[in-house]
């Protein structure tokens, strides 16, 4: 698949061609439907991106890639693929929003380890003791919010109860979705487009596979249906598909798309999807990334480049750099953090795949260690899956104050 965007005849290609449409073999490889897990080990064997160099200038026609023809049997597979990923679209585009609300938050969280064993725990009317401060350490521990802040947790609990604050296990529970909601709320704050910067330019990083390019496809429709003018940069120039990805999620939402092709310069493709975007008058600009392990020391300071050269045309760009941080890989999130953080200067988090995972509780963990906003959260692969961060909504979701075998959330 990789071969289809190696370049047999460099063609130039500029960022209003992003607006073509793709052919059925671009679609499937944009949505491939057996994507590999996420890494997290430093000792991985895919070569890194190469090493970035000056950024082309603005004008600069850059070679586009030029898929070649793919063996029969990878192109009946395409062909399925495509049909497959065409489907979903569809199913998407027409499925009602039946995410939206705390009610959506819900109905999408309730597999998750969280709901299920918190929520088990006071579904079953239990008795007010020390066992029960035990069974919610456990819970919390399991569900990865992590030791610091389950410990704190649990010992404000076991404090009050001694002080007799409780009359039950009722109300301990709104005692702790209490401190669960206090815990988030500094970090529920929602990025502001400022109108003053022209454009307003969001960098979005974290690790392979996190959900960056989905992310961005959700963002690209949120912020199309609330009237700005935006663009994207195909910046993932090292993942085969990642472009084509951007690409048919721009075709989707009609947004342009300034892309390079795979294996350009990711500073350059932003340099000029920010010059271009200027020029167009576009509002906001969303820039792609490659995933890269925060264990990579040489391609995490390809992250301070990218901010460089974002700079050259605007001081003030980026104006947010948005971290996607895969809500299923547990305490591993924090230490993704601090080494981007420590590389970018992250100033907003996008939490993902918050939908059925049993690790939902690392939010907790990151909105203590860190303080920094979580912007959004992802809950589902859809385009309409992706929420303003509401701290009271999700441990709504988590753990519902009326707490009874009709309301205990995937128990049994
Ligand atoms: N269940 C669920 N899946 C998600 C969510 N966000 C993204 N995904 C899925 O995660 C997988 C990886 O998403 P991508 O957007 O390709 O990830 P990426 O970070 O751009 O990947 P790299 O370019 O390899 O770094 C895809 O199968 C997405 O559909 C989410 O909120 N929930």
């Amino acid at each position: 698949m990789v071969s289809w965007f190696r370049r047999d005849k460099p063609e130039p290609v500029k960022p209003e061609d992003s607006k073509r449409r793709l052919s059925i073999e671009e679609l499937a490889a944009a949505f491939p439907d057996n994507r590999p897990a996420p890494r997290d080990d430093a000792q991985t064997t895919e070569a890194p991106p190469p090493a970035p160099v000056e950024p082309a200038p603005a004008q600069t026609p850059a070679p586009a890639p030029a898929p070649s023809a793919p063996p029969v049997e990878d192109r009946a597979a395409a062909v399925a693929a495509a049909a497959a990923a065409s489907a979903a679209l569809r199913e998407s585009e027409a499925a009602p929003a039946a995410a939206s609300g705390k009610s959506g938050w819900r109905e999408r969280l309730r597999g998750g380890g969280f709901a299920r064993n918190l929520g088990g725990l006071f579904a079953r009317n239990p008795k007010l003791d020390d066992d029960l401060l035990d069974e919610i350490e456990t819970a919390l521990l399991t569900a990865d919010v992590g030791v610091a802040a389950t410990t704190e947790l649990v010992e404000a609990m076991r404090k009050r109860m001694k002080a007799r604050e409780f009359a039950d296990a009722a109300a301990l529970l709104t005692a702790l979705r209490g401190e669960l909601i206090a815990l988030l709320q500094p970090v529920a704050r929602p990025l502001v487009i400022d109108a003053g910067a022209r454009p307003f330019v969001i960098l979005t990083v974290g690790v392979n596979g996190v959900g960056k390019t989905t992310t961005i496809g959700k963002l690209a429709k949120r912020f199309k249906d609330e009237g700005h003018m935006l663009m994207l940069a195909a910046g993932d120039t090292f993942r085969a598909a990642a472009v084509a990805q951007l690409q048919a999620w721009g075709e989707r939402n009609d947004v342009a798309v300034v892309a390079q092709g795979q294996d350009a310069d990711a500073a350059s493709v932003a340099f000029d999807a920010l010059q271009s975007a200027k020029s167009r008058g576009a509002d906001v600009l969303i820039a792609d990334t490659a995933g890269r392990l925060h264990t990579q020391q040489g391609l995490m300071a390809e992250l301070g480049k990218i901010k460089r050269v974002l700079g050259k045309v605007d001081p003030a760009a980026p104006h947010e750099v948005l971290m996607v941080v895969d809500g299923t890989t547990g305490q591993n999130a924090i230490s993704q953090l601090r080494q981007f953080h420590a590389a970018a200067g992250v100033t907003g988090l996008v939490v993902t795949k918050l939908d059925g995972t049993a690790k939902g509780g690392v939010v907790f963990a990151l909105a203590r260690e860190f303080g920094i906003p979580i912007r959004y959260a992802g809950i589902g692969e859809q385009p309409e899956d992706l929420r303003v961060f509401d701290a009271e909504a999700f441990v709504d979701a988590l753990l519902p104050e009326a707490l009874g075998p009709a309301n205990a959330m995937g128990v049994g």
